[in-house]
Parts: C-alpha cells; sequence; structure tokens
C-alpha cells in the first residue's frame, strides 16, 4: 500500500474550455473519480489535491461582468475568488468520489479541506506574473483586455492568451496538522485547492490573503512532502511529458532522470506556467528522498501510468 497524493489540473478539470459550465466540470470529476477511486479500492491512501486556474479567473471576470468594481478596486478580492474556487470545484470532486466509492460498497468518507499555504510577501512571483488564469482568447481579444482592463496577458502553450497573475512559491501549509490528521484516520482528503488560498503571516501571527494564484503543483509537492507520501502523481491533459513540444519532432518520454529534467529545462523544453512547474514539482519530490517518484499523465491513464504502462516517470 502506498500513500499516493494525486495532482488534478485545473485545465484538465474544465475538459473542454469553450464549455466552461459546472455541468461539464461535474461530469469531468465523476470520470476523475474512477481512476481515483480504482486505487482507493486498491488499498492506497489517496489525497487529493487540485489546480483551479481557469476557474477562479472566471470567477473574477464574473464578479467584474456584474459591475461590482467601486472606486476601482474590486470588490471580490483575488484571494475570496480563489476561496471560492476551492469550494468549488472541492464540493464536485467530494460528491463525485463519493458516489463512486458508494457505487463499489467502499465504505470511506471523503471532504474537502479549504487550505490557507503561507507565501512570502516579498517572493519575486509577485513582480513577474506568470500563472495563466481564466479563459482563452485570441490576440486581437487579448490586447483590447490589456488596454481596457490593465491585465497583463500572455500566450498559454499554443493554446491561446490568458490573463497571467502572481504565483508566489509556496513555504507552508496552514492546516497541515487537520489534513495528516484526517488521512492518519483513513479519509479520503481533498486539499490544497488551487493551490491553496495564498496568505501572509503577519507580525502579530495573523494571515491575510494575497492577490496571487499558487502553481498547485508546487503546493501538491509541498503537501507530498509534509505527509510522506510516496508517489506524486501530477494529472492533466497530456498523456506523457515532451521534448520539442507541438513540433513536427515532438518526442514523449517514459522517464526522465533529474539529470535530463534539467538539461531539457535548460534547453526551454517546458513552458512556463503549464508543464514547467510540473516538471519542477516532480522534480523537487523525486530529489527529497530516496525512493519517492513523481508521475505526470493524463487524467484517463492515471491507472495505466501508475502500473507503469505510460505517463512520464521522474527519478532520481
Ligand atoms: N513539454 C511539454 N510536454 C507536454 N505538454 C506540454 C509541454 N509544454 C507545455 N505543455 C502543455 O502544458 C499543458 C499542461 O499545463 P496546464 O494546462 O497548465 O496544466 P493543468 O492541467 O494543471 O491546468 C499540457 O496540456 C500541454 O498543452
Ligand atoms: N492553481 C493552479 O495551479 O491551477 P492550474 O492547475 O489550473 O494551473
Amino acid at each position: 500500500m502506498s500513500r499516493i497524493v494525486i495532482a488534478l489540473g485545473g485545465n484538465a478539470l474544465q475538459a473542454n474550455p469553450k464549455d466552461t459550465s459546472a455541468e461539464a466540470q461535474l461530469f469531468t470529476c465523476k470520470e476523475t473519480a474512477k481512476p481515483i477511486v480504482d486505487l482507493i479500492e486498491e488499498g492506497h491512501e489517496v489525497i487529493v489535491a487540485h489546480g483551479n486556474g481557469p476557474q477562479v479567473g472566471q470567477i473574477v471576470a464574473t464578479y467584474e461582468a456584474a459591475n461590482t468594481i467601486d472606486d476601482g478596486k474590486p470588490v471580490m478580492p483575488f484571494p475570496e475568488c480563489g476561496a471560492m474556487s476551492e469550494g468549488y470545484i472541492g464540493y464536485h470532486l467530494q460528491q463525485a468520489i463519493r458516489e463512486e466509492m458508494r457505487a463499489r460498497g467502499i465504505q470511506r468518507d471523503v471532504a474537502s479541506i479549504i487550505t490557507q499555504v503561507v507565501v512570502d510577501p516579498n517572493d519575486p512571483g509577485f513582480k513577474n506574473p506568470t500563472k495563466p488564469v481564466g479563459s482563452f482568447f485570441s490576440q486581437e481579444q487579448a490586447m483590447k483586455l490589456q488596454e481596457e482592463k490593465g491585465y497583463v496577458m500572455k500566450e498559454d502553450a499554443g493554446r491561446g492568451y490568458r490573463r497571467v497573475v502572481a504565483s508566489p512559491a509556496p513555504i507552508a501549509v496552514v492546516e497541515e496538522k487537520i489534513i495528516k490528521t484526517m488521512v492518519d484516520a483513513g479519509h479520503v482528503v481533498i486539499t490544497v485547492g488551487g493551490g491553496g488560498v495564498p496568505v501572509i503571516e503577519k507580525e502579530d501571527g495573523t494571515l491575510e490573503g494575497v492577490a496571487a494564484v499558487i502553481d498547485k503543483d508546487l503546493a501538491s509537492e509541498k503537501l507530498a512532502e509534509l505527509l510522506d507520501a510516496d508517489e506524486l502523481v501530477i494529472l492533466t491533459a497530456v498523456e506523457q511529458i515532451a521534448i520539442n513540444f507541438n513540433k513536427p519532432n515532438q518526442k514523449n518520454l517514459a522517464s526522465i532522470t533529474l539529470e535530463e529534467a534539467h538539461k531539457y529545462i535548460e534547453e526551454g523544453h517546458f513552458a512556463p506556467g503549464s508543464m514547467l512547474p510540473k516538471v519542477k514539482a516532480a522534480m523537487q519530490f523525486a530529489k527529497s528522498k530516496m525512493g519517492r517518484k513523481s508521475i505526470v499523465t493524463s487524467l484517463n491513464k492515471a491507472k495505466d501510468a501508475l502500473q507503469g504502462k505510460t505517463g512520464t516517470v521522474i527519478i532520481q
């Protein structure tokens, strides 16, 4: 039996970027629940983390469209929108996993924990936005949004333009002890949703939300180390990590050593804001302790990847 942290991509949960409906996301969550519950059925301890890039950006845009801007300040700040996205996605996942377990007669409880993750207020990520959020736009639409709303818009891995926001590195998981207690008690826990709501710790020990989106792969890696997990499984829209991605000479990789990963990063094979943080998270977990391994694959190939049939394994 292994302890496995599964990180689900926010984009992967919105399988068709043109259909941002709750119904479509719930359907994807139900499909995603199947390989997750396969692992639970096999006796593994599974902790589920998830992204929120598309969803948090859409929540922010919805509030803006509802004309809730007062004196130029958003009425619904970014951290609150992040917390909403954690609740929204967590709700879908916990319902889907519960239903799948019930259908198989598995007597386990599942719950989401709205998680706060501490970041450094001086993190360089605040000065250089890299995290794509919200929907995809054409170059023309993106330039218009940049001008009208002051957003920073960037091309996202050949899929179109998206708003990018600050993405500071995760330092600590505030609810760590509660998560550990629930996992140790045998419950299925959904946590660090959207990388967790980013908070800074003030001198008096209080927490304050900040406008940013933490990369959920990096937060999941931190969580996997804290929980002493055996495997970190990152599920996204592609079956394998590739070099020369989207080019005629694309080559999918079955495994990558740390040394090879460093070389491929230097050569610029992994897009910042999409594949690069996954590779970095996978590398960090693999090097944190001998024997730990990370796997990157697609939602529907999770089971095959865990049996070594596909996916990309990152090892020391
Ligand atoms: N070298 C690469 N190999 C595979 N996919 C890549 C690569 N570089 C960029 N990508 C893109 O990164 C995407 C995964 O990042 P993203 O969509 O941000 O993840 P998430 O599913 O966590 O939201 C893939 O679907 C693919 O389009
Ligand atoms: N927060 C986060 O990393 O979201 P995505 O998985 O959607 O990029």
